[in-house]
């Protein structure tokens, strides 16, 4: 399908031989989207109770997936975010769910961020004038990020693109004994491409996400992914993948890892439901190979299950 090798080589042990290895499962960390058990199903993007993710951690596992990246909010949000550093929230009690079946054989990633917490949907809190708090976003995030990794992430993701972050939760892990937990953070792109997850996970900004990077300034991604890096990121979350593909070759060029994330309306877009009602992946094949020939070294996606399937049907 993607081979560019000359005719004669297509079915040859010649041909395979040379060919660039093709996406595998491993290469994939499957998105999960929680949702309380008494809220509705019925949102753009898919969603799992936490009930539910012992069975999908096992069921990825037997395709050959062993990872997941967790995205968690509350009900009830305020001011001050102050539901994110409960030791009982949605995510706490995900990440245990998704280590519970198959223990350190699931890698658990966790998004950590405030637009889940905060009654404004922002990424960060405010001031009671209105004004961004950065140094007490920061201290919220990387207080965050140490209630995941008590409860047993092994790679949080600081998302909302505030300076200072990377370190301030580097700090916040090693005071707290978790050394051999990573961060992730996200290099994010500005997009119109979040609209399925903001909506399914309540997410919706008032005040809009001003960190985010302009598509207009390769540069500023760079640059930031550099200080990322500098600041302690063991590897760099790129999203939206398919409109920052640019950035692969330029990031790890530069020495850094790159996981890029496919985005909820990447897989809106590029997925269709079929007749027995599961989603037609392609596109999203072909979209995950590039990125994989390009340097990626593993690929977020909301499609890794059904992909992982075709996969192994081949
Ligand atoms: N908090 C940042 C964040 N975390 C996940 C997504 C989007 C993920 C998706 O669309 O699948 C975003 C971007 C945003 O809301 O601006």
């Amino acid at each position: 399908m993607l081979n560019s090798a000359p005719p004669r080589f297509m079915a040859s042990a010649a041909g395979a031989y040379l060919a660039a290895p093709p996406l595998s499962p491993e290469d994939l960390t499957m998105v999960l989207l929680v949702r309380q058990d008494k809220d509705s199903a019925d949102t753009p993007m898919p969603t799992v109770t936490v009930g539910e993710i012992p069975g999908v951690v096992r069921e990825l596992a037997a395709v050959g997936i062993h990872s997941v990246k967790i995205f968690a909010g509350a009900r009830r949000r305020d001011r001050l975010a102050s539901g994110a550093l409960k030791k009982d929230s949605l995510m706490v009690r995900a990440i245990g769910a998704a280590k519970e079946p198959l223990g350190s054989a699931t890698t658990v990633l966790t998004e950590t961020c405030l637009c889940g917490y905060t009654d404004s949907g922002n990424c960060y809190v405010t001031n009671g004038s209105g004004m961004i708090a950065e140094r007490r976003s920061v201290e919220a995030i990387a207080a965050q990020a140490a209630v995941q990794a008590a409860a047993g992430a092994d790679i949080v993701g600081p998302a909302a693109m505030l300076p200072g972050c990377t370190e301030a939760v580097r700090s916040a892990l090693d005071e707290d004994g978790h050394g051999g937990v990573g961060i992730m953070p996200h290099l994010i792109f500005s997009s119109s491409l979040y609209q399925g997850f903001r909506s399914t996970m309540h997410a919706e900004p008032r005040d809009g996400r001003p960190h985010q990077i302009s598509p207009f300034q390769p540069s500023a991604a760079l640059a930031s992914a550099l200080q990322m890096t500098r600041e302690g990121a063991d590897v760099v979350l790129l999203e939206p993948a398919l409109a920052s593909a640019d950035l692969v070759p330029a990031l790890t060029g530069a020495g850094i890892k790159v996981a890029p994330f496919s985005v909820s309306g990447e897989y809106l877009s590029l997925t269709r439901v079929q007749a027995d009602g599961t989603r037609d992946c392609t596109a999203l094949v072909e979209v995950y190979q590039m990125l994989k020939r390009s340097g990626a070294v593993r690929i977020i996606t909301y499609a890794a299950r059904d992909i992982a399937r075709v996969l192994h049907r081949c």
